[in-house]
């Protein structure tokens, strides 16, 4: 599990550290030093003689760079620090002169122009133009640096380390504005940010690797990412005398003669995850049973429900049978996947156990419907901001799906799931997903019921099952969503050894 904490966090804690006289900075650099040697001689076979550009910004962030420079500079790289302010940390400054680094200035467009070769020509490319007391995109000089290195075509492109974070990210909320230079590797230190982690910022960090700098941070964390080895806390394993009413029956009442597909493949998510038992509701009924004959099809009791996938907004009775599933779920306390065609149909509060899954298009239209001016674009710039006013506006948990899938629950509860390859964005992908989802819910449906934060983390699971059953379905080429609820039981069974 990564936990990630914001910049005020990150501030408390180093606070009592730096009272106490503890070198934070120079802990910070030592490491980043040790990091980009490591590139260098990954890269290039070698860590002395290549060359390293520092982009230099006026705060601690350009100081950590320029410390870090020094050290590199001593193991005989060629360091060039380009400083992009009239203000530069004085500490570093003073070790990469002593260490004779060579020092630049762009304190303007033209300058910054001149420097775009000799920025070209570097092995490694160190982003320290600002760091968690960044504002908003990078401004002035910096920011032209930035535009003519993110400009450069990949293969003429040098490795980019950003320093702490890429410069130019919103560090607490994971939104990104103007150019950010993309990294390869993201050297980050105290603590992970929630930028590192949230869409769609997390995308210029490349690799993370959190420097521990001995913080102590307290409370609930901003955003967490699951890692591989807390599924199995998660996932609800038989005992050796379970039966399958025992283990969770899942109501799914997804697609539609028009869509039988999304019943289908939601279907094979929820038993590819393992549910005791799916009851089917609709018109799909003939298909689900030929692609699985140990579906029941009909009412009857369950633990958990699926509803919405593949149904049509003019698909008048699969909605009165969503509604009447969606009634009976809140009224008996039975958690709900609340999906696609059955978002519009949700009441003004439920509770935590009741997960939506829009993509931001749904999600979008879903926070129109309560009042707000918002559109697809606005989701996709700021995903995690516009899931928690969902969350505040529904009190529902809300699983927003995308290529870094984001779960916001009550209680501060956040998590930011990038588990699948790119190929996963294929159509039948979320049904599969809501299926695997269901499946859990429906095999620890009390406990989700009880305890609020649950349905996050489960939908959280959820989604980074899903993500590395696209990895199993075909290693590095593209996957349908069948061949991702194929490989499910296989990715399961390698997670729960994990
Ligand atoms: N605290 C510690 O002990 C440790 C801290 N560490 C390191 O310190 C970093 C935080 O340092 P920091 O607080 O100095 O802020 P930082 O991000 O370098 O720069 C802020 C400066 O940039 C400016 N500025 C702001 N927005 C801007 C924009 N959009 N475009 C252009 N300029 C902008 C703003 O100036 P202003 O505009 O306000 O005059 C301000 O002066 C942290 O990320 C980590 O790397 C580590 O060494 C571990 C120990
Ligand atoms: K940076």
């Amino acid at each position: 599990m990564l936990h990630s904490w914001d910049a005020a966090a990150v501030r408390a804690a180093e606070q009592p550290l730096l009272a106490a006289g503890v070198p934070l900075m120079g802990r910070a650099a030592f490491a980043l030093a040790t990091h980009v040697a490591r590139v260098l001689r990954d890269a290039r076979g070698r860590v002395g003689g290549s060359r390293v550009a520092l982009l230099v910004g006026s705060g601690n962030n350009g100081g950590d760079t320029l410390h870090a420079g020094a050290l590199l500079a001593r193991r005989g790289v060629q360091v060039t620090a380009v400083l992009t302010a009239a203000r530069t940390h004085a500490g570093g400054l003073e070790a990469l002169r002593a260490a004779h680094g060579r020092v630049v200035t762009a304190l303007d467009d033209a300058a910054a122009e001149a420097l775009a070769g000799d920025l070209a020509r570097a092995d490694v490319v160190l982003d320290g133009l600002l760091g968690i007391g960044g504002r908003g995109g990078v401004r002035g000089p910096g920011a032209r640096l930035v535009a003519q290195l993110a400009a450069l075509d990949a293969g003429a492109r040098p490795l980019v380390v950003a320093v702490d974070v890429p410069s130019g990210v919103g560090v607490d909320d994971g939104t990104r504005t103007g150019d950010v230079l993309d990294a390869d590797l993201t050297v980050t230190f105290g603590a992970c940010k929630p930028a590192l982690l949230l869409p769609p910022a997390a995308a210029a960090a490349g690799r993370v690797e959190v420097v521990d700098l001995g913080l102590h941070l307290t409370g609930r964390p901003a955003v967490v990412r699951l890692a591989a080895a807390d599924v199995a806390g998660l996932w609800p394993v038989p005992g050796r005398d379970a039966h399958k009413y025992v283990r969770g029956v899942l109501g799914v009442v997804a697609g539609s003669a028009r869509y039988p597909g999304a019943a289908v493949l939601q279907v094979s998510g929820a038993i590819g995850a393992g549910v005791g038992m799916v009851r089917y509701q609709g018109a799909a009924g003939p298909q689900v049973l030929a692609a699985h004959p140990e579906v029941v099809v009909g009412e009857g009791r369950v633990q958990a429900w699926v509803l919405g996938s593949g149904v049509a907004p003019d698909d008048d009775e699969q909605r009165a049978r969503a509604r009447d599933a969606l009634e009976h779920a809140l009224a008996h306390g039975e958690p709900a996947v609340v999906d696609a065609g059955a978002l519009d149909l949700l009441p003004d509060r439920v509770p935590p156990h009741v997960v939506l899954t829009p993509h931001a298009g749904e999600l979008a239209a879903l926070l129109r419907d309560r009042g707000a001016d918002v559109t697809r674009a606005d989701v996709e710039a700021a995903p995690w901001a516009h899931a928690r006013r969902a969350h505040e506006l529904t009190g529902a948990t809300v699983l927003l799906k995308g290529g870094t899938t984001v779960v916001v629950g009550p209680h501060g509860a956040s998590y930011a799931q990038a588990d699948g390859p790119p190929w996963l964005a294929t159509a039948g992908a979320g049904d599969v997903l809501g299926g695997v989802l269901g499946a859990l819910l429906a095999g620890r449906a009390s406990q989700a019921a009880a305890e609020p934060t649950l349905p996050a983390a489960l939908a959280a699971a959820a989604a980074l099952v899903h993500g590395r059953a696209a990895h199993h379905a075909n290693p590095g080429g593209p996957v349908s969503a069948g061949g991702v609820a194929a490989a499910l039981p296989g990715a399961v069974a390698g997670l729960l050894r994990a």
